[in-house]
């Protein structure tokens, strides 16, 4: 058992386990798909009930070949509601996604009665649908009864990572991490607390919520899995945890992970930086009771194109033929899309855009709409880094990629060419587990510290620009071209 560690990720569309070694080599791996609800147009719901069954299922089986843990760790999709029973543990609504676009009436109406500067200042986000808040509001104005009952205290909320917690611990346990909770609109991120006068705003009821702790430490054990209890030792955020399990610990230091969506996020160290150009602010992680910071960049689509162009369209059969379909034209044709299929997030924040391909011809095939849809990754990825730069956060001097779409090598060539800054693959590319196991070993003495976090051996396979200025600044166009057309 010594040395090993067994992280849970629990992703937007699959859950996943996986057993470490103190030199962060993966030992043993599960991975369950699991079905996404659509029940409207723009709605998203997983049902909680598959992702505790999954989750249980991977734990077993990689604990089966692995052999005993020290610790567990927890990171997950972020933002995502569920709203359950505490006396019998059983969910009152499916989960809302964060991809859910239904609140976003509501958040208009925040926002048009002038709310938004004061949730901004003391949460770091923004006032739109994608955060956890007005969702647990839609739950308890859409279950008949919940709202008392949530007052009376008979209901817990939680974000996925508190949810598998209570599960984990048998419903002794209701706590999330400080990153976690940074991306409900009820956290004030300098105080590091629930704010009162905010969980009034959203109407969310303070005896739902679940106590706040460090990102690593105890948070409780499990004694669902053979061999004894286990200590639940370190919670994480998907996106922090990929922050953490990149080493980006450095200010200046960040990382973009290509999943369904891409998130990127540069450490800002103890200052929490206010965007000017409608990034976030977020908690990266907090350790001993001290935060450190990130400004992170949200765009809400980037696999889950790749996913359409399967599922959707019927183009390809496997998200990887995308890279020898780029590879095999000679230019992108003048094809672009942008994939605004449940709006845009940063750094635009239009809820209501929609997606669009243009410049298609007859001479258009296949091949050049599936280059569209990874070139769209690219260009919005620099809109980012743009974004951060103009906020004085800097300029990475390389870009760490992970997630599903950073296998595709096409992509990470062309994004170093778009960004005009080398890109950096690691060859362990399960670097979000690696971030939640690295957060639970060194709260039980598998790691000492950042310090050896950081003095663990990580290849990485690193991408250089190779592009034309004159050719970068054509494409570039051509996407701003498309994009002003999705933002009438
Ligand atoms: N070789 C590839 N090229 C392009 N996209 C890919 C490739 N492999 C996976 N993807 C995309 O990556 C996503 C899966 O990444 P993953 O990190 O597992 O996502 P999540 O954690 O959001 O569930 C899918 O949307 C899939 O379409
Ligand atoms: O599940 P992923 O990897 O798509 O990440 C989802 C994000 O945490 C949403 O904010």
């Amino acid at each position: 058992m010594a040395g090993r560690v067994l992280a849970i990720d629990q992703g937007t569309t699959s859950t996943r386990c996986i057993v470490f070694d103190a030199g962060a080599r993966v030992l043993a791996t599960a991975q369950r798909e699991f079905r996404q609800h659509y029940p409207h147009h723009g709605w998203v719901e997983h049902d909680p009930a598959d992702i505790w069954c999954d989750t249980l299922a991977t734990a077993r089986a990689v604990l089966a070949e692995a052999g005993p843990v020290a610790a567990i760790g927890i990171t997950n999709q972020r933002e995502t509601v569920v709203v359950w029973d505490r006396n019998t543990g059983e969910p009152i609504h499916r989960a809302i996604v964060w991809q859910d676009r239904r609140t976003a009436t509501v958040c208009q109406t925040l926002r048009d009665a002038g709310h938004e500067p004061l949730v901004s200042a003391r949460t770091g986000l923004l006032l739109d649908p994608y955060f956890s808040a007005t969702k647990i509001g839609w739950i308890l104005d859409a279950v008949p009864g919940a709202r008392r009952r949530a007052e009376r205290g008979d209901l817990a909320f939680g974000t996925i990572d508190a949810f598998l917690l209570w599960h984990l611990t048998g419903g002794r346990v209701h706590a999330t991490d400080a990153t976690n909770a940074s991306r409900t609109l009820l956290f004030d991120i300098h105080r590091q607390c629930w704010d009162a006068e905010l969980c009034a705003l959203f109407g969310v009821p303070e005896p739902l919520l679940p106590e706040v702790r460090d990102s690593s430490g105890q948070f409780g054990e499990t004694s669902l899995f053979d061999g004894g209890a286990i200590p639940i030792a370190g919670i994480a955020g998907d996106q922090q945890a990929a922050l953490f399990g990149q080493t980006c610990f450095e200010p200046g230091a960040a990382k973009a992970t290509y999943g369904t969506g891409c998130f990127m996020l540069m450490n800002t160290g103890r200052a929490a930086v206010t965007s000017n150009n409608r990034l976030l602010t977020t908690t990266a992680y907090r350790l001993d009771g001290e935060a450190s910071y990130a400004v992170e960049g949200s765009i809400f689509v980037a696999g889950a194109g790749v996913k359409w162009l399967r599922d959707g369209l019927g183009l390809i059969t496997h998200a990887s033929q995308t890279d020898d379909m780029a590879t095999r034209v000679a230019d992108n044709g003048g094809v672009y899309m942008v994939p605004a299929f449940v709006g845009l997030g940063a750094p635009h924040w239009r809820p209501e855009a929609r997606g669009l391909i243009s410049g298609l011809t007859l001479g258009t095939t296949a091949a050049h709409v599936a280059r569209a849809a990874l070139e769209a990754v690219a260009y919005q990825t620099r809109d980012l880094a743009e974004a951060m730069a103009a906020d004085g956060a800097g300029r990475p001097e390389a870009l760490r990629i992970d997630g599903g779409m950073s296998a595709n090598s096409w992509l990470c060539q062309f994004l170093a060419d778009i960004l005009e800054t080398p890109v950096e693959r690691p060859a362990m590319p399960e670097t979000t587990a690696l971030g939640a196991a690295f957060l639970a070993g060194m709260a039980t003495g598998v790691w000492d510290g950042i310090a050896g976090v950081a003095a663990v051996d990580r290849r990485v396979e690193q991408f250089t620009p190779d592009i034309a200025g004159a050719e970068r600044a054509a494409l570039i166009a051509g996407w701003r071209g498309a994009l002003a057309r999705t933002l009438i």
